[in-house]
């Protein structure tokens, strides 16, 4: 078993006691999130309205290096071992819960963390409940949940004044890195790479970004994506690394991408201007995505065949429709064969080809040589899982992260290149994936 790092700031405490009740939450759970939380302490995981929300630090532990993932669940299998649960909702997300969010790669100086939160609140099918943690001889909190939830942040709909600055490669140099790793491709190095970019955000007086009005825009325009905020790390993602729920493997894969009503540079010319080709038949129609889609959709296949049963791939993606994308999407699934806990399979899977790609080990040393940046939690698993080991891991896409001083953050995008892919066109889809945190922070509102 890999030896947890103290210093790494691994906080197991000698017992940890946890209660959900079921409770009554009417309204968007975000306006529920104190404003005097630090925003790093901040969790989310929404859709569609419902999902969890929380704030607060019972445990955490800090990670990196190749072993980040076992070390994490190292802690988590002995931090369920000091726990005592008494959860009167037994529903996926009630009890012991951790969030967590993994640096992308394993020389990343970033940590990768798993953290309790000591408020959770939860809504789903209708049901809703409140999780309070308390640690070793803490008392439990005074006030009853019911006088918790009366209280609404009436800031939620304030954003900060923000300004945005370039990242480590300017967007006018771009399309030039992108030409380079299509010349890799071309000199049979890597048959598809994913590189990403960065783009820099401030506040503009110095002060904390607050998360919770950023989240409620996400939430907002993203609802059929995963809201997340782990650590400081948020933002609107629809790619679902794996699900774990009572034995049943889902995995929902996106790449291959075109811009919603718009016609990029490498499409095919227009038979009629009259009658413009639906950009949806375009994207499935499209040699150079599908290839794009079918390499991500065979390392998702090939990384959960040791732990599946009944492993189930369609032979051809859909259509995702999101806001200012669509993308190519295959939903795998599966039961699960062995004890895998849904962070050994988010750690099975991770990197995929659609966030690194294929082979997997030549494409991260093009991806560090050419990005020229570490991704941070970028582009790395990011959810929850509870005790049983169940839960929801994502890859951490249309997002940002803060820095150590709250008062700015790094958002990302990123795509995946093949031997077709057409530089500027490329340039063009990592500024459509911004859009999601632009818009989030209020960066496309003069
Ligand atoms: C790497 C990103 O997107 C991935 C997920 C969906 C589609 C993708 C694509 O078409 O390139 C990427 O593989 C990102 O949003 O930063």
């Amino acid at each position: 078993m890999p030896s947890l790092d103290p210093a790494a700031g691994a906080e197991l405490p000698g017992r940890i006691r946890v209660r959900s009740e079921a409770v009554d939450v009417t309204g968007d759970l975000l306006a529920r999130i104190p404003d005097e939380v630090d925003p790093r302490d901040v969790v989310t995981w929404l859709r569609e309205g419902d999902g969890m929300v929380g704030w607060g630090r019972a445990a955490l532990v800090r990670t990196h290096g190749p072993d980040r993932f076992a070390q994490a669940e190292a802690w988590w299998d002995r931090l369920r071992t000091v726990a005592e649960v008494e959860d009167g909702v037994r529903v996926a997300g009630s009890g012991l819960v951790a969030f967590g969010s993994f640096a992308f790669a394993p020389g990343s100086a970033d940590r990768s963390v798993l953290t309790v939160p000591r408020v959770l609140i939860g809504r789903r099918d209708g049901m809703a409940w409140v999780t309070r943690v308390v640690v070793d001889d803490e008392p439990w909190p005074s006030d009853h949940p019911a006088q918790m939830l009366a209280r609404t942040n009436p800031r939620l709909g304030e954003l900060d004044p923000l300004v945005e600055t370039e990242g480590t490669v300017p967007a006018a140099r771009w399309p030039e890195v992108v030409g380079r790793a299509v010349g890799r491709i071309e000199a049979g190095e890597v048959d598809k790479v994913v590189l990403a970019r960065d783009v820099r955000v401030r506040h503009r007086e110095g002060h904390a970004v607050r998360v919770a009005p950023v989240l409620e825009r996400l939430e907002r325009r993203y609802a059929a994506t995963w809201t997340f905020a782990v650590d400081g790390l948020l933002g609107a993602t629809p790619e679902m690394l794996v699900r774990l729920q009572d034995g049943r493997v889902r995995s929902r894969v996106l790449a291959g991408t075109i811009r919603r009503g718009a016609h990029p540079q490498h499409a095919a010319p227009q038979v009629s201007h009259e009658h413009p080709v639906d950009p949806r038949l375009r994207l499935v129609s499209s040699e150079k995505d599908l290839e794009e889609h079918a390499y991500a959709v065979r390392s998702v296949a090939e990384a959960l065949a040791p732990h599946c049963t009944e492993l189930q791939v369609p032979a051809t993606p859909y259509v995702l429709e999101l806001p200012d994308v669509y993308h190519l999407a295959t939903d795998l699934t599966g039961r699960r064969a062995d004890g895998a806990t849904s962070l050994s399979l988010a750690a099975a899977l991770h990197p995929s080809a659609a966030v690194c790609g294929t082979p997997t080990e030549k494409a991260a040393a093009v991806i560090t040589e050419l990005e020229g940046m570490d991704r941070g939690r970028y582009s790395g698993p990011v959810g929850w899982l509870d005790g049983d080991g169940d839960g929801d891991w994502c890859i951490a896409l249309r997002c940002g992260e803060l820095a150590p001083d709250r008062g700015s953050m790094r958002i990302f995008a990123g795509g995946g290149i093949v031997a077709a892919s057409d530089p500027d066109a490329e340039l063009a889809e990592t500024e459509v994936k911004l859009t999601a945190m632009r818009h989030a922070l209020g960066l496309l509102e003069s």
